[in-house]
């Protein structure tokens, strides 16, 4: 299926593949730049760092909920989904930010959040005040609370329950997630209609996509689980023609925290498409795993198995983001190796999870986090980054639930780390200050005038990644290597399959991505049958590197945790096409 021409909103390159080639970069606007001195970041401060993360050789921003809220779940609890939460600024101070990031060819995605909304919305304080009234069945309302007895309750550390007994209506209401989350009723179409009115009016003000935030849990039957019911498929799919009928181009992502075969039914069919993206939540774990056990098997298993998809849509893949690490698609045994590695002390876990950022979990060892970091961008999947992990910033495990990886971006080794002049007792959260993650040495400014850090290296790896559109938009072929530490696959790409993708000029490319997971020096022979006789060179650096023998293995020697990216070619003449 194809998207037609849409009409470009302005700045833009037109490009129908824009969601495949991107890598995103979620950032919290509370967390990222406060432009007023209140002591809370807000739309002012992010504009204001948009030129930072064009630099950094971001493609798309990720803003999570910004709405009014709460607050009790980081405003994953909307009070109201049409206007913005005041410290953050005002729907122009939006808008202004969605033209400048599109100015600088970068695009904007959001949260809609359309499970539950916040027990403060003001359709539930109706809903509780007037059952008869207009919003009386905008929520799941039960005289008891046996239903749906079987479902799982995903916040195990907070929630006994799925059921809270309302005291003003006198019936209890359904919560997937925290009890002041209420559930809305989709059964209702007046719902159906108020959450179609809501994503046209985020798309109405120039967004370009929208995460569907824990879209398995819209319906609920007797009969199912409460996730993914087929009647919360039908409701993607007519979302999903909504969009591209009346807004071409823009791109619906899938929160889905579930097993592969079940996620794969978000991306529909090409006659009948759900979301355009789903977060691929097997692979982080496993990643995680392979760091630690120095073994790629289970990895390499994932890989092998990813599941066909349509042509038009595209996996986000992910190390961390604003949630825990969550270790729901890993087995018991397999989690509590997992615990036992990156949450020995329990202020680490939260429910099925682990809430730290990446430096820490990875000991703030530089070789890796950047062999992390180069998975990551080489796997058939959008890549999303996390705010502050391109340069290693740590957490606060003593701030309560995930807040302890949400903390201000550190700018600079001055006051609040550059991120407020407020005073330091007024910030929402505490800057890091811990001995080895302390903002006076892990800061932006710091490592921009350092050429060898991390943050200039991410934006060498940003930029080389670019470069090679096959990694966003070509296969993944997993091949054998004789080290069970050593991982290998070749991503490619023909001139045929890029044209087909809108490409112009000739893009047909191979390139052998390595990566050893052992934690010291290592010897491998990778099996390479289809490219016998091929030269190989360096992506970063051009050296040339061994070619491929006539039986098709090349012998390949690592560092301790390191990786290549090798670019496959004809010996004489394909070179620099
Ligand atoms: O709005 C409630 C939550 O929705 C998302 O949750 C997802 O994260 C959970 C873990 O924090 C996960 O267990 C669940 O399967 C997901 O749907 C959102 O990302 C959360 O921040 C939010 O609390
Ligand atoms: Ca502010």
């Amino acid at each position: 299926m194809s998207f037609g021409t849409p009409p470009l909103l302005p700045g833009l390159q037109r490009d129908e593949n824009w969601f495949k080639r991107a890598v995103y970069y979620e950032v919290l606007v509370r967390a990222f730049a406060d432009s007023n001195g209140d002591g809370i970041g807000d739309f002012q401060g992010l504009i204001s760092k948009l030129d930072y993360l064009q630099w950094l050789g971001i493609d798309v921003i990720w803003v999570p909920p910004f709405f009014k809220s709460p607050l009790r779940d980081g405003g994953y609890d909307v009070e109201d989904y049409r206007s913005v939460l005041p410290e953050y600024g005002t729907i122009d101070d939006f808008r202004e930010l969605v033209t400048k990031a599109h100015e600088r060819n970068m695009r904007v995605l959001i949260d809609i959040v359309i499970n539950h909304t916040s027990d403060q919305h003001e359709w539930f304080q109706e809903s509780r005040r007037d059952p008869d009234g207009p919003y009386g069945d905008y929520y799941v309302w039960s005289d008891t609370d046996e239903k749906y007895e079987d479902y799982r309750i995903i916040f195990v550390d907070t929630e006994e329950s799925n059921w809270t007994f309302d005291t003003e209506r006198r019936q209890y209401f359904f919560h997937r997630f925290f009890s002041h989350q209420p559930d809305l009723n989709f059964e209702s179409e007046a719902v159906q209609r108020e959450v179609f009115d809501v994503v046209r009016f985020w798309l109405d003000l120039g967004v370009d996509g929208c995460r569907l935030d824990a879209i398995p849990y819209l319906y609920e039957t007797e009969d199912g689980n409460g996730e993914s019911e087929p009647a919360t498929h039908e409701f993607v799919k007519r979302l999903r023609a909504m969009v591209d009928e009346e807004y071409p181009g823009r791109v619906l992502l899938a929160e889905a925290n579930q097993w592969p075969h079940e996620v794969v039914d978000y991306f529909g069919t090409e006659e009948e498409p759900e979301c355009h993206m789903a977060f691929d939540f097997p692979t982080m774990p496993r990643i995680f795993y392979a760091l630690r056990s120095q073994q790629k098997q289970e990895l390499e298993d994932v890989l092998r198995e990813q599941l066909e998809i349509p042509s038009t849509a595209a996996w986000g893949v992910f190390l961390r983001n604003h949630d825990e690490l969550t270790l729901e698609m890993v087995d018991e045994e397999y989690r509590q190796t997992m615990y036992g590695w990156y949450a020995y002390d329990p202020r680490m876990r939260v429910n099925v999870g682990i809430r730290r950022r990446l430096a820490p979990l990875l000991e703030n060892n530089l070789d890796e986090i950047k062999l992390a970091n180069a998975l990551l961008l080489s796997l058939k999947g959008s890549p999303f980054l996390y705010y502050g992990d391109e340069i290693g910033m740590g957490d606060n495990i003593w701030l309560n639930d995930r807040d302890a990886s949400r903390t201000p971006m550190q700018w600079s080794p001055d006051r609040n780390a550059g991120f407020s002049s407020a005073d330091a007792g007024k910030l929402s959260l505490p800057v890091v200050q811990s001995l080895v993650y302390n903002y006076g040495h892990v800061n932006v400014e710091t490592q921009m005038a350092q050429s060898a850090s991390l943050l200039h290296w991410t934006r060498r790896i940003l930029h080389l990644r670019r470069e090679h559109p096959v990694f966003g938009l070509g296969n993944l072929q997993v091949v054998e290597t004789d080290h069970e530490s050593v991982l290998a696959f070749v991503r490619s790409m023909s001139d045929e399959a890029h044209a087909n993708r809108g490409g112009m000029h000739s893009h047909a490319e191979r390139i052998l991505c390595v990566f050893s997971f052992a934690h010291s020096p290592v010897h491998a022979r990778i099996q390479l049958p289809e490219f016998a006789g091929m030269a190989m060179e360096d992506c970063f650096g051009g050296q040339e590197f061994p070619t491929i023998g006539e039986d098709g293995a090349v012998d390949l020697t690592f560092g301790a945790q390191q990786f290549y990216w090798l670019r496959l070619h004809q010996p004489q003449f394909e070179r620099n096409t």
